[in-house]
């Protein structure tokens, strides 16, 4: 891709164009951004930071109305860190959606670990030291992302290309529940009507990267869970739920790191079934291919950040829930469970991600999740000095009069 044989637009706010490749995994888009971000600098942490401060325009641009839309995902590459400086990580990279920075992307770690094996060092400067495994097939590498180290598995072919046939695997930061079956009351304005006059609601809450809270659809009040969908209703309570979590000083407990004691706040409130059974794979697929591989199934439907909805099954959720269920002994090391989206439910060649215990460190466990991810496209972004939004972008939902 070389932007000079773009046409000579103005840029107007932008200094050059933003380039980008688009994937999607299990549904779930990953705009890539490898050039035309502004400049960030310092530690991975400190770099996310000023991105918040100084450059959030840009995300709004990437992740928004006209070039984005609501339900967005971005991943921007970071190449220099300071444990990419230290030896320990490959590539730093920050990840963004329709309200701001996040901690962990399961789903973008699964498409960026097949970009960076297919890309050369122009784009990635380390490629080159990344070791093939011909025994196995796979090449490893070590991903800076901002709640810490993740380990990426990618299958790649003897060509050196990664490959689309087998799914890329990922080693969680260590994840936790931080309570199990725990009542939160619900304070009269933050009380949604399916709930039919109840005052409180049972939950789990766990990290796996970012803190989740993992409810039946029956517990918020839908009484056929995800056998039947209704967005704005589901939508409406979690955001309530969520809300109530995030400001009620006594539950500030549900997001802290019992390692480091860092607080944290709650990314999102993901609605499980596990009364779905198997989702239908069509033959040959990878969906049938992770089915053959896998203990159990089960489904989930997450609102994140801004009530976006994860079209995958949300990798980091994955090990959330997989710490979630080995802590309540419903997950041996050994067994693996699918975990299941909408979407992946719904289209049968799409796999869901397949989860496991990788390793017990205490009381908390590392994750494999394992999924595929498929390219989609390149995108040049510009602005042109007439155009009126300018650099930014909007969200019709957001829109008040
Ligand atoms: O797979 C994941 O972990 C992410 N997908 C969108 C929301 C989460 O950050």
């Amino acid at each position: 891709m070389d932007p000079s044989r773009l046409p000579p637009f103005q840029l107007g706010g932008l200094t050059r164009p933003i380039t980008c490749v688009e994937m999607h995994t299990a549904g779930e888009p990953t705009r890539i951004i490898w050039d035309g971000f502004p400049e960030l600098s310092g530690t991975l942490l400190e770099q996310r930071a000023q991105a918040k401060v100084k450059s959030d325009e840009f995300r709004c641009l990437l992740m928004l109305e006209p070039r984005g839309h609501y339900d967005m995902y971005g991943a921007i590459l970071r190449p220099d860190t300071e444990l990419v400086a230290e030896g320990k990580a490959d590539m730093g990279v920050l990840f963004m959606h329709n309200e701001g920075f996040s901690t962990m992307c399961g789903h973008a770690t699964i498409a960026l670990g097949r970009f960076l094996v297919d890309v050369d060092e122009a784009v990635f400067p380390r490629r080159r030291q990344l070791k093939y495994d011909a025994t196995t097939g796979t090449t490893r590498l070590n991903l800076h992302v901002p709640c810490g180290l993740v380990e990426v598995i990618v299958p790649t072919l003897p060509t050196g290309k990664s490959d689309p046939a087998r799914p890329v695997s990922f080693i969680s930061v260590p994840s936790f529940p931080t309570a199990t079956c725990l009542k939160i009351p619900l304070p009269e304005k933050h009380r949604w009507p399916e709930l039919q006059g109840r005052t409180s609601v049972t939950a789990d809450f766990s990290y796996g990267g970012a803190y989740y809270c993992l409810i039946r659809g029956e517990e918020l009040g839908f009484p056929k869970g995800l056998a039947e969908i209704d967005l704005q209703r589901m939508d409406h309570a979690t955001r309530l739920l969520k809300e109530v979590i995030n400001t009620d000083p006594s539950l500030k407990y549900l997001t802290q790191n019992i390692e480091t004691g860092e607080q944290g706040f709650l990314y999102s409130v993901m609605i499980t079934d596990t009364g779905l059974g198997h989702a239908r794979a069509s033959e040959g697929s990878a969906a049938s291919r992770a089915q053959k591989i896998a203990d159990s199934e089960e489904t989930g439907l997450c609102f994140f950040a801004n009530q976006q909805i994860d079209r995958s099954p949300t990798g980091g959720c994955v090990a959330a829930r997989v710490a979630l269920a080995h802590a309540k002994g419903l997950l041996p090391v050994g067994e693996k469970r699918i975990y299941n989206s909408l979407v992946t439910r719904a289209y049968q060649g799409l796999a869901g991600f397949v989860g496991s215990v990788e390793a017990e460190l205490g009381p908390s466990v590392r994750v494999k999740v394992e999924g595929y991810a498929y390219y989609t496209g390149y995108h040049w972004f510009v602005v042109e000095a007439e155009d009126g939004l300018g650099v930014g972008g909007f969200s019709l939902r957001d829109i008040t009069m």
